[in-house]
């Protein structure tokens, strides 16, 4: 890994490489470092990424190189790690909450809370236990409410006094205090994590207002989920100075056991582009988007999705016009984000506060659903308001696309229609994803592997009905969308049930399917 600091201008026309931003040129050689002595990276091609800054992304990591799909770009572990803001009591070894009926211990050593033995000595607590035990350090304590996020931020403000490196890598990311000063969240902050830290614990002659409030920033800017079953946050140096595009040119694994984070190209990148993640739900729709982008991420998304209305086509924020019930309505785009959405048939002009209790009132309804028959029932009910495509039903149709043939009824004891349910509703939800998280993700992943199951059995239950040139046509497509399936799930790491999806479609199906076709004249 190179450790030389690098001077780097930004290319003119990094948009046209990428297509996916509008950086401008830089005018003056900026000396940034090289990206490696950022994070803590475990698994990197030396020269492969450099650090850039371009006007709008401000810092930004970009590959030196053309990289395919499903290539490594860079493996990093967590610098911190630890539970959500607001969270309530979790288990300071695995963060998992606890439950009415979970036995809650003490870690033997500093009398914080834990699920199990082994959590008193797990990666996360390990090495702050002797701090807690030393300062007689305390769980956070406050009538009614007990915010256990600041357990995270004294983890980050903990590598100031037990290690400078890291402290350093820490304080080198972007926290927008001038901008978050002004809000309500930095007296939110005041209140559950400075007084806790400084008054409660005791630690006013190790650390500042300034660096806690710093600290607090910085996670809430550049933190990664994660885990599986309990979700929790982590900071990732080198991967935080990726960039936000809501069409993301890169995907990423974690694993919430080991903290470890993989980065990977999602689909072929030029060299000179930058990378770019979605720090935002890719299946909601620009309104959405962009909200939570200004008010946690403190910026306007320019990217081609969100100055496109229909979202490249998907029309993911559609609303049917209720004055002439034939088209939709959809938000200019970013340029004039929007207090007026219009009709794109009568040209009528709809305010956003009308779109907004739509959506709170529907995404309330959504919670009702359960289950196929009312999954069913919304999908319709949604026709007299929204675009097919909207965000809302989307979001029932890419369950359901999954729930048929695993929930009640095996996939094949489906009935024929209900086989052709899940088809069309797989390939209606990938046409989407194609457009909006293309290439290598899990979702797609996901979505493929259950195609290619319901294809098989379609094309058995008709085989005797299909010419062989058509028998075998359709089963190379569909084990082209098998292998495509693996690729990706492949890449997930060992633990998790994707992997072991992919691992058993390989030894199985991908053999069988293949058999198949070789024995059709
Ligand atoms: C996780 S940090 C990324 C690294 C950051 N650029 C830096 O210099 O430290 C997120 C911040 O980067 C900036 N940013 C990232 N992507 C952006 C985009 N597409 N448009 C505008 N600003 C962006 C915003 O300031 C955002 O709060």
């Amino acid at each position: 890994m190179g450790k030389k600091k690098r001077s780097k201008k930004v290319a003119a026309d990094d948009d046209e490489l990428t297509g996916t931003g509008t950086c401008e040129a830089s005018a003056d050689e900026v000396s940034l470092p090289d990206p490696t002595e950022l994070g803590n990276v475990l698994q990197y091609e030396n020269g492969l990424l450099a650090c850039a800054i371009s006007p709008i992304y401000g810092r930004y990591l970009s590959t030196q190189r053309n990289v395919k799909k499903g290539d490594l770009l860079f493996s990093e572990k967590y610098l911190i790690a630890g539970p959500q803001r607001s969270s309530d009591v979790v288990c300071v070894g695995c963060h998992s909450e606890f439950q009415e009926d979970t036995t809650r211990f003490n870690c033997p050593h500093c009398q914080w809370p834990i699920c199990r033995d082994e959590c008193a000595v797990s990666i996360y607590h390990k090495d702050e236990c002797k701090f807690f035990t030393e300062k007689k350090i305390k769980p956070p304590t406050r009538q009614g409410t007990c915010d256990f996020g600041a357990l995270t931020i004294l983890r980050g403000l903990m590598l100031k006094l037990r290690d400078p490196v890291s402290w350093k890598k820490l304080m080198h990311l972007e926290a927008h205090n001038d901008i978050r000063k002004n809000l309500p969240l930095w007296r939110e902050n005041m209140i559950n994590v400075v007084i806790v830290i400084l008054d409660q614990w005791h630690l006013f002659e190790y650390f500042s207002e300034e660096e806690i409030h710093t600290v607090c920033g910085i996670l809430e800017v550049n933190s990664f989920e994660l885990g599986e079953k309990y979700s929790f946050r982590g900071i990732f140096p080198m991967a935080a100075m990726m960039a936000h595009d809501c069409i993301p040119n890169t995907t990423h694994f974690q694993n919430g056991l080991d903290g470890i984070l993989e980065v990977r190209a999602a689909i072929d990148i030029p060299a000179g582009s930058p990378l770019a993640i979605c720090y935002a739900f890719s299946l909601e729709g620009t309104s959405q988007r962009r909200k939570m982008l200004q008010e946690t991420k403190f910026f306007e998304c320019s990217c081609v999705r969100c100055c496109d209305a229909k979202e490249l086509g998907t029309c993911l924020s559609g609303v049917l016009c209720q004055t002439c019930k034939k088209g939709y309505v959809y938000n200019t785009g970013a340029a004039d984000l929007a207090n007026v959405w219009i009709c794109e048939k009568c040209k009528i002009k709809v305010p956003l506060q009308y779109i907004d209790s739509l959506l709170e009132n529907w995404q309330e309804a959504v919670d009702r659903v359960v289950d196929i028959p009312s999954s069913e029932k919304f999908i319709e009910n949604c026709k007299t308001v929204f675009h097919p495509n909207h965000a809302i039903p989307f979001g029932v149709k890419f369950n359901l696309c999954q729930a048929y043939g695993r929930e009640s009824t095996e996939l094949q004891n489906l009935s024929p229609a209900d086989l052709d349910r899940k088809l069309a509703l797989c390939r209606e939800v990938l046409d989407v994803l194609d457009a909006l998280t293309p290439g290598y993700t899990i979702t797609r992943g996901m979505v493929l592997y259950e195609l290619q199951a319901a294809e098989i059995i379609h094309v058995r239950r008709l085989q005797a009905t299909l010419k062989p040139h058509i028998l075998r046509r359709k089963l190379q497509l569909t084990l082209k969308t098998l292998k495509d399936a693996i690729a990706i799930l492949e890449m997930s790491p060992t633990s998790t049930i994707e992997y072991e999806i992919a691992q058993s479609a390989k030894k199985e199906t991908l053999v069988d399917l293949t058999k198949w076709i070789s024995l059709l004249k």
